[in-house]
């Protein structure tokens, strides 16, 4: 954790705010005001927001303020993300927006211990720093990204530890799309308890 950063997560280092549709896995489709957090250890190389790696070039803001932004929009429901947004306690933050009646969505990574009360967790494990137990076991969603072929087997690995409930998505990394796409269409049609989800924002050309 970034040294300013207080403990109680009433500051949080805010890289942007913006009101879109949430574009990948379980609620593609729906609207939803995104908060993105700075800071991120976990070095995807293959990450497409390396600018919120580093936290302390993110201003420090008041989870109060951010729960009045979120209220100003028409869909009363936040995804938090970053960064990696488990690296900060987010209970203040989820507790003010559920008191606002907001719905709070996750997307993690898991590599930090769980804090927040969640309506919906979408977990993306990464190899380069593995996701935490007792973020596995309360995900709504696994969504593993398909870079290589290691990864149908590594995502086989994963899902033996999450909830019987638990979505499976296997999603394919952003540059390796044409490449991996055709591979993991097969996979899904052989083992029909995975889906696919696509970044879908990227096409519609939007945030
Ligand atoms: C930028 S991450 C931030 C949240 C958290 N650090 C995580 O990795 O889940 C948001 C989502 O984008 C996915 N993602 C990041 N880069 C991607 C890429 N190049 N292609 C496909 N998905 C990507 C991540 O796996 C994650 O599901
Ligand atoms: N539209 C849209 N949907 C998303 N779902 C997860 C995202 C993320 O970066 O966490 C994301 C994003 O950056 N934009
Ligand atoms: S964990 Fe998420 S934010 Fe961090 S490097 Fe990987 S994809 Fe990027
Ligand atoms: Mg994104």
């Amino acid at each position: 954790m970034s040294n300013q950063v207080p403990e109680d997560g009433t500051l949080l280092p805010l890289m942007e705010e913006f009101y879109t549709i949430q574009g990948e896995g379980y609620h593609t489709g729906k609207a939803a005001y995104f908060i993105r957090l700075g800071g991120c250890d976990v070095g995807c190389h293959w990450c497409d927001v390396k600018e919120s790696w580093d936290a302390e070039l993110h201003p420090l803001t008041s989870a109060d303020l951010i729960v009045e932004n979120a209220k100003k929009f028409p869909a009363k429901t936040v995804v938090i993300t970053g960064g990696e947004p488990l690296l900060y306690n987010l209970d203040y933050l989820t507790r003010g927006l559920k008191d606002a009646g907001i719905q709070t969505f996750i997307e993690t990574s898991g590599a930090y211990p769980l804090s927040g009360y969640w309506d919906w967790i979408c977990l993306s494990p990464k190899k380069f720093k593995g996701p935490r137990p007792d973020v596995l076991n309360a995900a709504g969603e696994l969504k593993v990204i398909v870079f290589n072929k290691s990864d149908f087997q590594w995502a086989e690995e994963h899902a033996r530890f999450v909830g019987k409930n638990c979505k499976l998505y296997l999603q394919p990394e952003w540059s390796k799309m044409t490449e991996m796409t055709p591979l993991i269409i097969e996979y899904v049609k052989e083992n029909p308890q995975w889906e696919i989800s696509l970044q879908t924002h990227k096409y519609l050309n939007i945030p």
